[in-house]
Formats: structure tokens, C-alpha cells, sequence
């Protein structure tokens, strides 16, 4: 479903991203993770296609996402992050608002019952809780009904509803690409895991192989991070 191929993103003299290639197969989670500034964003909006690599080639569905954009608005949806609402739109409001942009998308009601949101329908989405936030975000994204999900610097909840519904989507045939700073909840949640470090792949594949190959001995994901980036797992 998502096809990098040799993807090298520059905004100065030293690429934010390197010679990056990476598959993700239909129904397949795979979580970049890396130290701030590896070019997890980078990576992100070039799959996205809000930018275009500099050189490399991307593919989602079989087009190109920074050329094709109406099919990407079509197969896609984003987890937009920090995103400040107009004062006075309420949940509510705002999931069904978006909901009738995408006629035969997933109803906004049903999306907000999953994501444990239905309690909020009134509320300020600039007043939920960092994960309620978080969790509003992936509603939006899934409106569209969207074969393909992104979220960049996923926060993951302590309750496991997010985890829980990114599975389901999952089950559900959609392929999800994620950035997250939460290792813990990465190692539990992905199916594979791409280490980006300065702009380069220092290791992709399933959390256990990563674990084996990479944590000297340790048992964690946080253990081969250290070992891969020479940082301790950072969360902000
Ligand atoms: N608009 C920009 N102009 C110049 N340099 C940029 C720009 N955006 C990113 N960079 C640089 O590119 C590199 C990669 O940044 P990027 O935001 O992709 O990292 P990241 O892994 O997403 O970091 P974080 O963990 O903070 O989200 C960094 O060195 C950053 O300073």
C-alpha cells in the first residue's frame, strides 16, 4: 500500500532525510521511531504528500501522493496534531461537520462511541485532555472512511483505546504509518518498526527482531533504542 523508495528529503546541507526506502503492506501498522529531529515528520509529509522527497519515489495506493492529491483526500486520512479549533464548535460539531465532506464515510456519532468520545459531544475539542485530544484526532482522520491512516507524534493513551482502535483498523484492512515518541506502546501496538537515525533507517523490522538483534541483552524496545541512537526513549 505504501511504497519509499530511496526517499532523501534536504532543507539545508545535511539531509533531514537519507536514502530511506520502506514498504507497508495493506492492514500492516508500521511506527517510525527516532530521536527528535531523525526526520520522522519529514518522512511523514512526503508519504502524506504535502511535500515531495528531493530525490526517491513515493507511492500510496499506486499514486503518487504529492501529485495526485484528490486521490490521497480520497484514500487517506491524517491525524492532524495540535490543531486549534474555532472557540465556540464543539465536538460534536466539528466531527459533523467534517463527517459531511465524505458522503459514505463512517458516521462522526459511531467513530466519537469508539474512541471513548461520546461523553464529550459538547465540549471544546481545545479542551479535551492530551489523550481525549489525541483520540479526536484519529476520529477525524477516519471520517473519510480512509484505506490509509498517518499520525505523526502519536501519543498513545495509558487506557489502551487507542491501541485498541488502531488495531481494529487494522483488522479492518486499513494500513496505518505512525511516528511516536512512546516506545512501550509502539513495541505493543506495531507490527514493524523503522529506527530513524539522522535521516537514515538504522533498523526496520518487527519489535522482537529489533529487540533481539539490537538491545544487547535487554528486553525492550527502549533497550534497542538506546542501543541504536545512543539517546534514552523521549517523551514529550
Ligand atoms: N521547514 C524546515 N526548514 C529547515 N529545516 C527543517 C525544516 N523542517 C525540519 N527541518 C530539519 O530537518 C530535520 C528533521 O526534522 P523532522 O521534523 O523531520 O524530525 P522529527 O524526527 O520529526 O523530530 P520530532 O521528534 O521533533 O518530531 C531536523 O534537523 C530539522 O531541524
Amino acid at each position: 500500500m505504501i511504497v519509499v523508495e530511496d526517499v532523501t528529503i534536504r532543507y539545508g546541507a545535511v539531509p533531514a532525510v537519507d536514502g530511506v526506502s520502506l514498504t507497508v503492506e495493506r492492514g500492516e501498522i508500521v511506527g517510525i521511531i527516532g530521536p527528535v529531529g531523525s526526520g520522522k515528520t519529514a518522512l511523514l509529509e512526503c508519504v502524506e504528500g504535502t511535500r515531495s522527497p528531493d530525490s526517491g519515489r513515493v507511492r500510496v495506493g499506486g499514486v503518487d501522493p504529492h501529485a495526485d492529491r484528490t486521490h490521497m483526500s480520497v484514500i487517506a486520512g491524517v491525524a492532524p496534531a495540535g490543531v486549534k479549533y474555532p472557540g465556540r464548535a464543539s465536538v460534536g460539531d466539528i466531527s459533523k461537520l467534517f463527517a459531511g465532506f465524505y458522503p459514505g464515510g463512517i458516521d462522526h456519532l459511531e467513530l466519537l462511541e469508539r474512541f471513548g468520545l461520546a461523553d464529550r459531544l459538547r465540549r471544546s475539542p481545545n479542551r479535551l485532555t492530551p489523550p481525549e485530544k489525541q483520540r479526536f484526532a484519529l476520529v477525524m482522520a477516519l471520517l473519510g472512511d480512509p484505506q490509509v491512516v498517518f499520525a505523526d507524534d502519536l501519543h498513545l493513551d495509558e487506557d489502551g483505546i487507542i491501541a485498541e482502535q488502531l488495531r481494529r483498523c487494522a483488522r479492518e484492512g486499513r494500513t496505518i504509518l505512525l511516528a511516536s515518541h512512546h516506545l512501550a506502546e509502539a513495541e505493543a501496538l506495531c507490527d514493524r518498526v523503522g529506527v530513524l537515525v539522522d535521516g537514515g533507517l538504522a533498523a526496520l523490522d518487527t519489535p522482537w527482531t529489533i529487540i533481539r538483534d539490537h538491545a544487547g541483552g535487554g528486553t525492550t524496545l527502549a533497550d534497542a533504542y538506546l542501543a541504536l541512537t545512543g539517546e534514552p526513549a523521549h517523551v514529550h
